[in-house]
């Protein structure tokens, strides 16, 4: 059993310029570009927590509230939330920040999961995670409930065993 890390120790931040080639006809950041960048930055995360490889296994829910324009400077901070067996929960917040303006915005955040593996691609246990601050506590109490969610939604869970979720689903 890997020895537990503490949730820190995975926080990821990566930043990008938004050039032309990034961007719709309107100048504003196209989404699918938004999510690969997200997911670097949250596989560079899991790569921090695991000590190993990782493959994304799936994205929660992701909304574009702010559009993001040609030369803004993206920020993104991803950090591992909770650790379960080999499946590893990144929490990752977004920013986009206009320098010359002196105007920065909160535009997305998004959970992912990732997945350890071997070479061949099986997967592999990860280290537990270790919170410390309230943010990271409450984070990671409520991994339990988006796991179990998302298993249930990708057909990997049957209602009746999640939990979590026994009040919000009535079964
Ligand atoms: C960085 C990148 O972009 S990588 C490229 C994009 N990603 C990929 O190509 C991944 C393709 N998918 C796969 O390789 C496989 O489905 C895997 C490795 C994710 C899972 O493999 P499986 O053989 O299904 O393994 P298994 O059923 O044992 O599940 C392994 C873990 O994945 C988790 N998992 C599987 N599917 C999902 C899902 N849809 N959502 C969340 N977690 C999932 C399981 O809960 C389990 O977690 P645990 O070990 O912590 O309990």
């Amino acid at each position: 059993m890997p020895q537990p890390k503490h949730a820190h120790e995975s926080m990821t931040v990566m930043t990008e310029m938004v050039l032309p080639n990034d961007t719709n006809t309107l100048g504003n950041l196209m989404g699918g570009r938004l999510l690969h960048f997200m997911d670097i930055a949250a596989a560079i995360a899991a790569q921090k927590h695991s000590n190993r490889l990782v493959v994304t296994a799936s994205v929660d829910s992701v909304s574009f509230a702010e559009p993001i324009r040609l030369g803004n400077i993206v920020t993104m901070k991803a950090q591992v939330t909770r650790a379960f067996s080999s499946s590893m929960e990144i929490f990752i917040e977004v920013w986009a920040e206009d320098i010359p303006a002196g105007h920065r915005v909160s535009t997305n955040s998004a959970y992912y999961t990732f997945v350890a593996v071997d070479q061949s691609g099986r997967p592999i246990e990860v280290p537990a995670v270790i919170p410390e601050t309230d943010d990271e506590k409450e984070r990671y109490a409520s991994a339990l409930r988006r796991r179990q969610l998302r298993l249930v939604l990708a057909g990997r869970m049957n209602a009746q065993e999640a939990t979590e979720l026994r009040e919000f689903l009535k079964v």
